[in-house]
């Protein structure tokens, strides 16, 4: 039996048409109009891409894009002086710093000093801490769309044997968050685990994010599990794909999504979400 497909650019597409009337309808009401500052910092070619992507679909949608590119030279300093200015503006509801930044800037200081409250891509410790509580406010895009893909198939989470394939701050550890506040039973894998195909044979629901293509292969998952490939990598040829080698793997699936076309188009649907929500509270709704 082949996997059925969790189509993630589908479902993307219907969140960003709520989106798009949830926007007239906060701009009818309350005269806000949301916004998001997207710092791209350097020339980074996917960077660049991926910061495409993002303002046309906040165009699409009706959100406001305040696009800041600065050179591959800009300092620390330069960015947290814009940082503040956005943090600060009563326009701006969502402050995306796209990553990889430059060699020479701190990462972590750059992140710390985004605004909780404007912080849509779930990355400040403070909404951290919140996830880790059970009480978030933004929620990282990239798991948060994850969740919607697996709840978008109909199967309960709750009392479900749920793997994490990587363990990273901004996609593996709230990925297995989420999961565990929605009563999974998670177990988080790595480069130190052992046998780990036997672990992730355990998964009723497989969420694989550790950056390398095919990695996951059809010995490591279980008949009918449900499958979350959240790679993307790029081949010798430019081609993009998963970690998970997907023809052998959607013959032993349940569920599987696709690369591309699967939680890519999700995380940038997300990020719109968290900027409209944050515009919401803004505004004294929600
Ligand atoms: N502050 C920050 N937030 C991020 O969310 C963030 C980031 N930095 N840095 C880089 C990663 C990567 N990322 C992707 C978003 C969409 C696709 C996507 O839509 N991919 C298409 C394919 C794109 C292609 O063909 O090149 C797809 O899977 O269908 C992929 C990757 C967000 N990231």
């Amino acid at each position: 039996m082949a996997a059925q497909i969790i189509d993630g650019k589908a479902l993307a597409q219907q969140i960003r048409e709520r989106i798009a009337k949830d926007v007239v309808d906060l701009v009818a009401q309350k005269g806000v109009r949301p916004g998001l500052a997207a710092i791209l910092v350097g020339d980074d070619p996917a960077s660049h891409i991926y910061v495409r992507n993002k303002q046309k679909a906040c165009d699409a949608a009706g959100i406001y894009v305040d696009e800041n590119k600065l050179p591959a030279s800009t300092t620390q300093a330069e960015l947290l002086r814009l940082i503040e200015k956005v943090n600060a503006d009563p326009k701006i509801h969502g402050i995306l710093v796209q990553l990889p930044l430059p060699k020479h800037i701190d990462s972590k200081v750059i992140l710390d000093s985004v605004s909780p409250l404007k912080d849509a891509d779930g990355f400040h410790p403070y909404n951290f801490g919140r996830l880790v509580e059970g009480n978030p406010i933004f929620e990282a895009c990239t798991p948060k769309g994850v969740i919607k893909m697996i709840e978008s198939t109909g199967v309960t989470i709750e009392g479900k044997r749920a793997v994490v394939l990587g363990r990273s701050n901004i996609v593996g550890k709230p990925a297995a968050l989420m999961l565990l506040h929605r009563h999974a039973t998670v177990t988080i894998c790595h480069s130190k685990t052992k046998d780990l195909p036997a672990v992730c044979r355990e998964a009723e629901i497989l969420v694989v994010a550790i950056g390398k293509a095919k990695f996951v292969t059809a010995d490591m998952v279980r008949e009918g599990a449900m499958v979350i490939d959240v790679g993307t990598n790029r081949t010798a040829e430019g081609k993009v794909v998963g970690d998970v080698d997907y023809e052998p793997v959607s013959r032993k699936a349940g569920w599987i999504s696709p690369v591309p076309g699967g939680v890519g188009p999700m995380t940038i649907a997300m990020l719109l979400d968290n900027t409209l929500e944050s515009a919401k509270r803004a505004a004294g709704l929600a």
